[in-house]
């Protein structure tokens, strides 16, 4: 599990903001309206409990801090606990938290305790950045490139099957790749024979996982990964309209997904 660190979420609200206005510009929508649109609701101040979680690595400084930030952006009433694990929970829920969000190295969580609805960050962060290049308005074709195939990456290429594109995918795990391929009829990215795309999501760990072959003047990027998936002369070169934020999207549609 790649943890976030506390300097990943430095001032996040910036970071916030400037994937936002690239998300504008992309696809006309801000990232609200792309959540309203993939799950169909929209929040009315609901009370969200943020749990600090001591388990594992422990806590990650800046994550609570920046879940409260990032709640309060996108229109909810928050509050961090006090206390961490089992006593905060208990103090959130008689603060009166309706959602909790809670985090240990393997899990983060939205729980919506008066729907019973539960929400999983990795799957949401897959189908939100999917969702986000889905709407690139000026790709040129239905192609669409997705690098890397895991927790995250594999919901955001169903996302995409789903919504009527021709995804090609590469995962260095073959039996990753091999799942992507009969589950979602994936089509297996020949590295020695590239294409070039408009449109491409990326969820790896790892850095300069797009080779410059498969990019294409002003293509866009969606890509919650950390590090970046793309060097920064790479992103100049070819005017990549970069989508990439540490922590905030896929919070923002946990939290949409389980109103
Ligand atoms: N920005 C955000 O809001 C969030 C970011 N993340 C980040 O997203 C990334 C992916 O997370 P998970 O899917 O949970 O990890 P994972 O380990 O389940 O999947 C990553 C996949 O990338 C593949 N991969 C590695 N190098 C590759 C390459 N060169 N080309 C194609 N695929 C390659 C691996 O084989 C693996 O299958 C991590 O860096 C994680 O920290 C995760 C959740 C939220
Ligand atoms: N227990 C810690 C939080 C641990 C979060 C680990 N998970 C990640 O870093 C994932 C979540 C989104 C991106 N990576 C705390 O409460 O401070
Ligand atoms: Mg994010």
């Amino acid at each position: 599990m790649a943890l976030l660190t506390p300097n990943d979420l430095i001032n996040i609200n910036r970071q916030l903001q400037e994937a936002d206005s690239v998300v504008q510009k992309v696809t006309g929508l801000d990232i609200k309206d792309v959540c309203q649109a993939l799950y169909g609701t929209s929040p009315l101040s609901e009370k969200v409990g943020i749990v600090p979680v001591t388990s594992g690595n422990g806590i990650i400084g800046n994550f609570s801090a920046s879940l409260h930030a990032i709640t309060q952006y996108f229109g909810f009433d928050s509050f961090v606990t006090d206390m961490p694990d089992v006593s905060g929970y208990y103090e959130a829920v008689q603060n009166g938290a309706e959602i909790i969000l809670m985090a240990d190295d393997h899990t983060f969580l939205a729980h919506n305790i008066k729907n019973g609805k539960m929400a999983n960050n990795q799957p949401c962060t897959g189908v939100i950045y999917a969702e986000i290049a889905s709407r690139y308005l000026k790709a040129d074709s239905k192609d669409v490139l997705v690098m890397g195939l895991g927790k995250v990456g594999f919901p955001g290429a169903a996302q995409l099957v789903q919504k009527g594109f021709r995804v090609y995918g590469y995962d260095p795990d073959a039996r990753l790749l091999k799942r992507a391929v009969s589950d979602l009829g994936v089509i297996p990215l020949d590295p020695a024979n590239p294409k070039k795309f408009s449109t491409i999501f990326e969820a790896t760990p790892c850095a300069n996982t797009i080779p410059e072959a498969v990019l294409s003047e002003n293509c866009v990027l969606s890509t919650p990964g950390i590090p970046c998936a793309i060097s920064e002369e790479l992103r100049k070169k070819y005017d990549v309209q970069l989508v990439a934020e540490p922590l905030g999207i896929g919070t923002a549609s946990m939290l949409y997904s389980v109103l």
